[in-house]
């Protein structure tokens, strides 16, 4: 019998089966795709790396990525975006009339940002857990007895915050979801591709590739998997598939999983948030800005473009879609997706704007092994929640994975870290995290 099996190869999941197999056990990880990474995908097909999944490591210091990229010696590209904040890098903002905004306008806008967020902070602060995010920014904006035109630039702002750090609109939103999301300070991007992490990680595993998972059976010796291709046995499982992939109850759990886990999951939310990636034949937007960003109405797609050429090498403009957008767009086709998106930039840039000669759309929501992209706090669940479900389960059950982890979900060191507790339960005793990139011995 296995000492250790883990369900899914995504870094939660390959962080806990190495360093359980770093401890001598016997680990078999069970992955339903035909590749390793999971949300940390690189599309390399053009010949140059394009993240489908996540790009960024979100804050440097004091992340665990940030030794392992350097044992690695993975080439990284200083590219901060402060976790959605206003200010900080050069932004070509545009009105709503789609003229370029000058240096005053956009202090003050950035200004009026400023004030509201330090009103919002105590709005969020007198929250319950069953306000909205919507409703703490409600009184936010009343509060500060501006015209309807000023609060609302604050207000779409807010929104676009949502959509784009929890995949969700501002009225599922928990008033206090982001509440943990302090990350601070530099991060980066990877030219080579961000899934070079997940497969150093992978490299001397026993994975099951193309292996998905269909039961979990808890009895007195352990557990029994079932997949697709034939049943495991072990002493415990470590489950790793995405919030979405629980939701939809894809995996039948016997016996039920208590209430203590199954409420976490019914409460959290599974966001939707794509990227839509434009390769242009040359550069029509300003050099030294890092973003393009236009300042819409309630209802109007595609806000912000962000220049990533120097990840590529090539002229070429990323977007993103959140909350229902998202989800709107994963049922248009990619040329209609694309028409919408150079149609939004012909508004702010005009007939400078050329035809792309390539693009790269996600579509994480309809796809079956993850059924969204990331979870959030929505309203009348709380950050404890993600631990909760982490919470062992007799003794034998683990969860682990991207919304298990409260302190910093929808990150890659996330879910790092939530394997990396698992591991030390399994064990019942504390893992160093250093040697996550020591070669593996495969006799072991
Ligand atoms: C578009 C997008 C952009 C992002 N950007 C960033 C970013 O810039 N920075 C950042 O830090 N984070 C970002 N994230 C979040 C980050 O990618 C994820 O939080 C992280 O990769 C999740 O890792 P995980 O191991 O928890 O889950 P996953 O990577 O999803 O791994 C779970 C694995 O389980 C497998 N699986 C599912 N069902 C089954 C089954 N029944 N049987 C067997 N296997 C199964 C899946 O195929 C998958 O490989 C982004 C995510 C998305 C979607």
């Amino acid at each position: 019998m296995l000492d250790t099996i883990v369900v899914g190869a995504g870094i939660a999941g390959l962080t806990a089966a190495r360093l359980l197999h770093a401890a001598g056990q016997r680990v078999v990880v069970l992955e339903a795709r035909d590749r390793v990474g999971g949300r940390m995908w690189t599309d390399r097909t053009a010949g140059f790396s394009v993240d489908r999944g996540a790009s960024w490591i979100h804050g440097l210091t004091g992340n665990p990525l940030t030794g392992i990229v350097a044992e690695l010696g993975l080439e990284t590209v200083e590219f901060t975006v402060g976790s959605f904040q206003a200010g900080g890098r050069p932004i070509a903002d545009h009105d709503e009339a789609r003229q370029r905004m000058d240096e005053a306008a956009t202090k003050r806008w950035l200004d009026d940002v400023e004030t509201a967020d330090a009103l919002f902070q105590q709005a969020i602060a007198d929250s319950g857990d069953d306000e909205s995010y919507a409703d703490a920014a409600e009184r936010t904006l009343a509060g500060t007895g501006w015209d309807a035109e000023r609060a609302d630039r604050v207000r779409q702002f807010y929104r676009h915050r949502t959509e784009e750090q929890c995949g969700a609109e501002i009225e599922q939103v928990a008033a206090h979801a982001l509440d943990e999301d302090a990350i601070e300070g530099e991060e980066v991007v990877f030219p080579g591709g961000y899934d070079a992490i997940p497969h150093a990680f992978a490299a001397g595993l026993d994975i099951r590739m193309g292996t998905t998972v269909t039961a979990v059976t808890r009895s007195a010796s352990g557990v029994r998997v079932d997949t697709d291709s034939g049943a495991f046995e072990a002493a415990q499982v470590i489950v790793t598939v995405p919030l979405g992939v629980l939701k939809a109850g894809a995996i039948a759990f016997t016996p039920a999983l208590p209430d203590a886990v199954a409420g976490p999951i019914a409460r959290l939310g599974m966001g939707a948030f794509n990227k839509v990636f434009l390769r242009f034949p040359e550069r029509f937007w300003p050099d030294g800005v890092y973003a393009i960003r236009r300042h819409g109405r309630a209802g109007v797609p595609w806000h912000s473009w962000y220049d990533v050429s120097a990840v590529s090498g090539r002229p070429m403009l990323l977007t993103f879609a959140g909350g229902d957008w998202a989800r709107e767009i994963e049922q248009l086709t990619d040329e209609e997706i694309v028409a919408s998106v150079v149609d939004a930039l012909r508004g702010v840039h005009g007939d400078a704007v050329p035809d792309p000669v390539a693009h790269w759309i996600t579509r994480w929501a309809s796809d079956p092994l993850a059924l969204g992209s990331y979870s959030y706090v929505a309203v009348g669940s709380s950050h404890d929640d993600h631990d909760a479900l982490a919470e062992p389960v007799d003794g034998v059950l683990h969860f682990a994975g991207e919304a298990t982890y409260g302190h910093e979900p929808a990150t890659v060191h996330g879910p790092l870290l939530s394997g990396h507790r698992a591991a030390e339960r399994v064990l019942g005793t504390p893992l160093a995290l250093t040697g996550l990139t020591r070669e593996l011995d495969p006799s072991s």
